[in-house]
């Protein structure tokens, strides 16, 4: 799955929503096993949440929004089908919480290619399932560190702790994903399913039981005059870096 939304793979409603249904048609159809998501912008594999959806927009906007960004997260982070990810460019925010939805990360080993939840350097806060889902990635101390100092690994430190499996020369990242993918169809593919269910259920399950909550408490967050004067100043300065 090669996501191409340019300039940045940002994930806009549309594109989030485009997503899913490929997802979903993937999943139904039994000739398939496994995806590498990968990005077809290059240099990046996604600039995360698209700002222009959390900035402006009114409250009905927003929750809608939100409940795709939830709906896009729990399709991949259960999905039944082996998910392994080729990381091909820098990946911020959502992004990296779509590659830590996968089974298994590869990252291409350029320093500019960074990944991280680096919402507070925004002035938001990742809610409780980005953080749950990077905790279960690198631990809590380096999650607690990472989460608040809004840290973008670079591909050394990226591996060092955790965040990604394997860290490959970039023109090898689609070949390292592949060769890694026959290693998990090996295996009988009910008991993988029902292993990756018994591991990331609990996770998803403490969304699944406050989705609507979640929704709502993301809705006043995004609404405050401060947050969206923040996110209006950041704005400015990826725009300002250009000039
Ligand atoms: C509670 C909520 C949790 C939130 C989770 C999130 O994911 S929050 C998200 C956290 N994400 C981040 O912090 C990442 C922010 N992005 C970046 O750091 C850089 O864009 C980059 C390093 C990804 C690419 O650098 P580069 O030099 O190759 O490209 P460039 O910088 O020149 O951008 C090109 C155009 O795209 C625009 N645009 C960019 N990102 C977004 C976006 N997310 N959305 C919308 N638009 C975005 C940018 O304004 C510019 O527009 P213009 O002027 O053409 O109209």
């Amino acid at each position: 799955m090669k996501m191409r939304n340019p300039p940045v793979n940002s994930l806009s409603l549309e594109f989030l929503t485009e997503l899913l249904i490929s997802l979903e048609k993937l999943e139904s159809d039994k000739a398939f096993h496994a995806i590498i998501l990968t990005s077809d912008c290059p240099g990046i594999f996604s600039a995360g949440l698209d700002l222009m959806e959390m900035c402006g927009r009114d409250p009905t906007h927003y929750a809608e929004y939100w409940k795709a960004v939830q709906e896009l997260w729990l399709r991949f982070y259960l999905s039944h089908l082996v998910v392994i990810s080729a990381i091909n460019g820098v990946n911020a925010a959502g992004g990296c919480l779509l590659a830590l939805s996968c089974d298994y990360r590869v990252l291409a080993d350029n320093p500019k290619y960074a990944m991280g939840l680096n919402e507070t350097l925004l002035g938001i806060i990742a809610p409780f399932w980005f953080k749950d889902t990077l905790v279960n990635t690198v631990g809590h101390r380096t999650a607690e560190r990472a989460l608040q100092l809004g840290l973008l690994f670079p591909p050394a430190e990226a591996l060092q702790v955790g965040m990604v499996d394997k860290v490959v020369p970039e023109d090898q990242v689609l070949s390292a994903a592949r060769s890694e993918l026959a290693q998990w169809l090996a295996i009988p593919g009910h008991a993988r399913q029902l292993t990756k269910s018994l591991m990331r259920k609990p996770t998803a399950d403490r969304l699944l039981k406050e989705r609507d909550a979640d929704i709502q408490n993301f809705v006043r967050f995004i609404s405050r005059d401060a947050i969206q004067k923040a996110l209006r100043v950041y704005l400015e300065k990826l725009k300002q870096k250009k000039t």
